[in-house]
């Protein structure tokens, strides 16, 4: 008998919330159900004051929908979405309480790539950056936080659900030298994710904090474009030591590289510096080179912005396709050229204190 996501709903509908007292899908709590071919995925949504008091209400879930004709497997994941933020205390002449953003126990820094504009190679720099500052023997984790297109599992080569044995923790991936987790790895591949504001920070706060990441020497958090609700998340609520921002020499992508830099700065993220990637196409038969897209636009605006310019990467089909089958350049063709433009900016994070 096939499953249908009806019936894993009205299922669902039995296991009572039980603080509130209503039932797991009219309390809002049930998100994301998928049923593909009797894998049943979904979240629980929960305010993270009361996550311990509902394990039981999760189990329950879980248990039920396991016991459906046609349910193949079941994998509930319980986020905890963000508390409401207390009123400002308006008293005159009261000390403020340190509420600072928090570091994650044992990752010594977090660094986060960012780009103003999809498309313009953010994953692809995150991923090489990672397996080139792992190749220094640095330890090293890479978390995808890029909701809207998840890519680091193809790039990294990982593929597989997380396990969570203890249905609290979830235990990363590891693939070249590095840690990884991926909003990607909780997801069907061909499932557009919508999520609302609060499921975003909930899902960032639950991969920030409840991956067993082990002791790090860098987190590498892969950003989605643009300056939403993940960027806010991240630097209000975490410890991040800087941001490298990715752009195009195009000047459409330089124009949302500037928001993004200004955010940054709004939000007293310190900014490590810039790439231009993409900058210049070099022909993978005869090695002419040409600018596709202009060269030097992020040189001057890093100028401009008083930022460092990184490196200057090749638009170069073997980026492309290192990246496509699951092993950067940097891992794949290390001695390359363009391996060796990731491979410096690694080594200059590392002799900076950065990396
Ligand atoms: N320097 C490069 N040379 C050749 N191909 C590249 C280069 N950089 C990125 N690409 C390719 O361009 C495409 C987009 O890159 P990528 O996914 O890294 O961008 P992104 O900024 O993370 O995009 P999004 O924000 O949409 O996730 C990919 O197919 C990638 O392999």
């Amino acid at each position: 008998m096939t499953l249908t996501r009806d019936k894993v709903l009205e299922t669902l509908k039995t296991v009572s919330d039980p603080i509130g007292g209503q039932d797991i899908v009219s309390a809002g709590m049930v998100r994301a159900l998928t049923v593909d071919d009797g894998a049943v995925r979904f979240v629980l949504e929960v305010d993270p004051t009361r996550a311990a008091k509902l394990e039981p209400a999760r189990a329950e879930a879980e248990q039920k929908v396991k016991a459906l004709d046609g349910a193949a497997s079941v994998s509930v994941v319980m986020t905890a979405h963000s508390k409401p933020a207390a009123p400002p205390d308006l008293k005159i002449g009261r000390k403020a309480e340190p509420q600072g953003p928090e570091k994650i126990p044992g990752v010594d820094r977090i660094i986060g790539i960012a780009s103003g504009k999809g498309g313009v190679g953010k994953s692809t720099v995150s991923a090489n950056l990672a397996c080139a500052l792992a190749a220094e023997g640095r330890r090293v984790g890479l978390l995808d936080a890029d909701v809207y297109g998840p890519s680091q599992p193809r790039m990294l080569g990982v593929s597989g659900r997380p396990a969570s044995p203890d249905g609290k923790t979830i235990l990363p991936m590891r693939n070249h030298g590095v840690t990884m987790m991926s909003i990607g790895l909780m997801t069907n591949d061909d499932q557009a994710v919508v999520w609302r504001g609060p499921m975003l920070m909930g899902a960032l706060q639950q991969m920030m904090t409840q991956v067993q990441w082990g002791a790090l020497d860098v987190l590498i958090v892969d950003l989605p474009p643009g300056t939403g609700d993940v960027q806010m998340t991240l630097t209000q609520k975490f410890a991040v030591d800087g941001v490298v921002i990715v752009s195009t020499p195009q000047d459409v992508a330089l124009i949302d590289a500037r928001k993004g830099v200004d955010m940054f700065n709004q939000m007293k993220t310190p900014i490590i510096g810039m790439i231009e990637n993409m900058s210049t196409h070099i022909c993978s038969s005869c090695g002419h080179e040409e600018h596709v897209f202009g060269h030097g636009g992020v040189v001057k605006e890093a100028e401009k912005l008083g930022v460092p310019l990184l490196a200057e990467i090749p638009l170069h089909l073997d980026i492309r396709l290192a990246a496509d089958g699951g092993a950067p350049i940097v891992v794949s063709k290390p001695d390359s050229a363009q391996a060796a433009a990731f491979r410096k900016v690694a080594r200059d994070l590392i002799k900076a204190g950065q990396a």
